[in-house]
């Protein structure tokens, strides 16, 4: 999919002056809270009307204000998830799900009902209003029936903000595999790195309603790293975990990870916080962090005074973080060797 926008819109005392040319299935739109991300989703959808420029989506023209083109919602065929997953009130789970495909000409009738039915596991649903869905449900049920009016793009406005961590995380994999599957492009819109690191290749970043830079999801988490509470996340899918003295071994690539808050679950996905990893120059006598991994530095860089250190682990890859008095102190460079230190509860399982 390629996306090409140089248009402008002032709402109010705020003005948009977006100019991007982006390819790739799966986008990210990341900015702070009033950036404009909203005000662009509706632009590209045909819901806002830009006051100059252009919008063109592979090549064929949904807006231009100097050609005078400004295609329908429904004939730029571009579907939109909300944050709230604004379901008719009044219809079953099925005739939501259909209400789309009903709508969509034949001959692009490309997703049948059952195939998406069965990925998105809604058949127990299917009969059932929508006011006592959960939030996950409701969010599942809107994805379907966005997905079943076989766009050729599909917009996620923040899709997850209205869940908890649990949901979120059960989500996701039904919003990437709907589109793998289907053969959908996204653009994903969010504020959360996480996100953006979870659901995207490519990212735009808005700030005060101009594009400020085209970027990739781990330079993003890089260059965010000293002013995220958590600071870099690395994140790990760890899988068929073996009960060791009440800790979960997991294998990791060619490492062994001890993890505590593991779980019977055959897969799952953890973060590690870059400032949970402590490293040694030399290899310590005992220490009481249950994972010492011997590893080489890979790469440095800087996020506001303060040091990302690239480790690879016999060929995995973690980012560790400290201070620049720390890394001139242990004399750190480029293949230095050096040991990691994390404690088996520093990694919090995501789903
Ligand atoms: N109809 C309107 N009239 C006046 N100002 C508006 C209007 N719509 C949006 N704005 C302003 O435009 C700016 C961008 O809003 P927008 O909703 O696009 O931001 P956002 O990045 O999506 O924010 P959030 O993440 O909080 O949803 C905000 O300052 C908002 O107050």
């Amino acid at each position: 999919m390629n996306l090409r926008i140089d248009a402008e819109k002032k709402q109010g005392s705020f003005l948009l002056q977006l100019k991007a040319d982006v390819s790739g299935d799966r986008i990210g739109i990341f900015g702070q809270s009033g950036s404009g991300k909203s005000t662009l989703v509706h632009l590209i959808s045909g819901l806002l009307q830009p006051d100059r420029g252009e919008i063109y989506l592979n090549d064929e023209c949904m807006f231009s204000s100097v050609k005078g083109i400004d295609l329908s919602p429904e004939r730029r065929r571009i579907a939109i998830v909300f944050q709230q997953a604004m379901l008719f009130p009044h219809l079953s789970v099925k005739a939501n799900l259909l209400y789309g495909y009903r709508r969509c000409h034949a001959e692009n009738r490309r997703i049948k009902p059952e195939a998406l039915i069965a990925l998105l596991k809604l058949q127990p649903l299917m009969q059932r209003g929508v006011h006592n869905l959960s939030g996950g449900e409701k969010q599942r049920v809107a994805l379907g029936r966005a997905v079943l009016a076989n766009p050729r793009l599909l917009l996620m406005d923040e899709p997850l903000s209205a869940l908890d961590d649990t949901l979120r995380f059960q989500i996701i994999p039904y919003l990437k595999s709907v589109s793998e599957e289907f053969g959908i492009p996204y653009l994903f819109i969010s504020h959360s790195i996480l996100e953006m690191q979870l659901m995207t290749d490519r990212i735009l970043v808005i700030r005060n309603g101009r594009m400020d830079e085209t970027t990739t999801p781990d330079q993003l988490a890089r260059n965010s790293m000293a002013d995220n509470p958590k600071g870099y996340l690395n994140l790990l899918h760890l899988a068929d975990p073996v009960l060791q003295n009440g800790l979960y071994a997991y294998s990791w690539g060619r490492n062994s990870l001890l993890i505590s808050g593991g779980g019977a679950d055959r897969a799952s996905l953890f973060e590690l916080s870059s400032r949970e990893i402590i490293l040694f120059k030399k290899h310590p006598e005992a220490i009481s962090a249950r994972n010492l991994l011997h590893c080489t530095v890979t790469e440095m860089f800087e996020s506001d005074g303060r040091v990302g250190i690239v480790l690879s682990v016999n060929g995995e890859k973690l980012v560790a973080e400290i201070v620049r008095s720390a890394a001139d102190e242990l004399d750190i460079t480029i293949d230095s060797p050096l040991f990691a230190a994390i404690k088996a509860s520093s990694f919090r399982k995501l789903a």
